[in-house]
């Protein structure tokens, strides 16, 4: 079936829960295709925006669509996906082939083929009862009959916060193959480093409204570099490096050696180095977690 209405669209959503603005006036598209990481702290509303756009929660202003279809008419909207939430609860008395059996049931129709696959890659013994299962075998247990459907967007709900490094490459694996096959996916997760591995573009959320959404590329640029310069020999005339437009944290660690914060064109910098002896010139742009600190740290302040 083709799919040409957006996968994921949210029109100021808001849900209030009492007094508490769980969300606020969220507006977001997510085109097909791309894998959309979704962070925030505890709390931040990621959760409610998710349970939102599965319509298990009735918004309190705005709307939530799935391919264009109100998220609400879950008949329809489910069509177009699959889910895994963040505590996967399983049928206790079913092994986990069965249990894999009847989730492929509910779903947008699942390629057998590749499910058997992906058991094997997860190390999945499918025999055992589900109430013998850990943590991580549930969670691996949804994530096998989520990555096997075809359903074109998936809805991942921090699905690795119980796997073990192994298998959380192997899940970075299945995402990238789902994007291949042109699959959308709605990744919440607090593991950084893993949605800047896999993730296009990711939205911040804090406090239940939407501060950032923007590529990976693009947030690295708008947040601050570490420079470290080397010298060959002492020069003075740097001290007025610390006056520079963007330049901020100048620190000498040594009379030959000076760190800084970086934010926006390098140019300034890079002409007041021209008359010095510059042996070695380093600029490591910053990591998700250092951005992501960023946000939040200015928040606190
Ligand atoms: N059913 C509810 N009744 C009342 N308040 C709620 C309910 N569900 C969520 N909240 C509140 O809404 C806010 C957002 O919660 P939510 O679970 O969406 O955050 P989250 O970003 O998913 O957090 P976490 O990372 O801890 O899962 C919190 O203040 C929470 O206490």
């Amino acid at each position: 079936m083709a799919e040409s209405a957006t996968p994921v669209l949210l029109d100021s959503l808001g849900k209030r829960f009492g007094a508490t603005a769980a969300v606020t006036d969220l507006s977001l598209a997510v085109p097909a295709g791309e894998v959309f990481g979704f962070l925030g702290p505890n709390g931040a509303g990621k959760s409610t925006t998710i349970r939102l756009l599965l319509g298990l929660l009735r918004p309190t202003t705005g709307r939530a669509e799935v391919f264009g279809d109100p998220a609400g008419d879950v008949e329809r909207a489910h069509r177009h996906l699959a889910y895994v939430p963040a505590d996967v609860a399983l049928w206790p008395s079913l092994t986990g082939q069965e249990c894999l059996e009847l989730l492929a049931g509910v779903g947008p129709g699942t390629d057998r083929g590749y499910r058997d696959e992906l058991v094997e890659r997860f190390a999945l013994d499918v025999g055992k009862r589900a109430r013998t299962y850990s943590t991580g075998n549930r969670q691996k247990v949804a994530l096998v009959a989520a990555f096997a459907t075809r359903a074109p967007l998936l809805v991942l709900d921090e699905p690795t916060s119980g796997l073990d490094p192994l298998m959380e490459r192997e899940f970075r694996r299945c995402l990238a193959e789902a994007a291949e096959r042109g699959q959308t996916v709605f990744l919440s997760s607090h593991a950084l480093a893993e949605v800047e591995a896999v993730c296009t573009r990711v939205g911040i959320l804090r406090a239940g409204r939407l501060v950032e959404v923007a590529g990976l590329a693009e947030l690295r640029r708008l947040r601050r570099s570490e420079v470290t310069v080397s010298l060959a020999r002492p020069a003075p005339e740097l001290e007025r490096l610390a006056g520079l437009p963007g330049v901020a944290d100048v620190r000498w660690t040594t009379p030959l050696e000076v760190t800084l914060a970086l934010t926006g064109p390098p140019g300034p910098v890079l002409r007041a180095l021209g008359g010095a002896d510059v042996l070695r010139l380093d600029v490591r742009e910053p990591s998700l977690e250092e951005i992501f600190l960023d946000y939040y740290g200015r928040a606190a302040a």
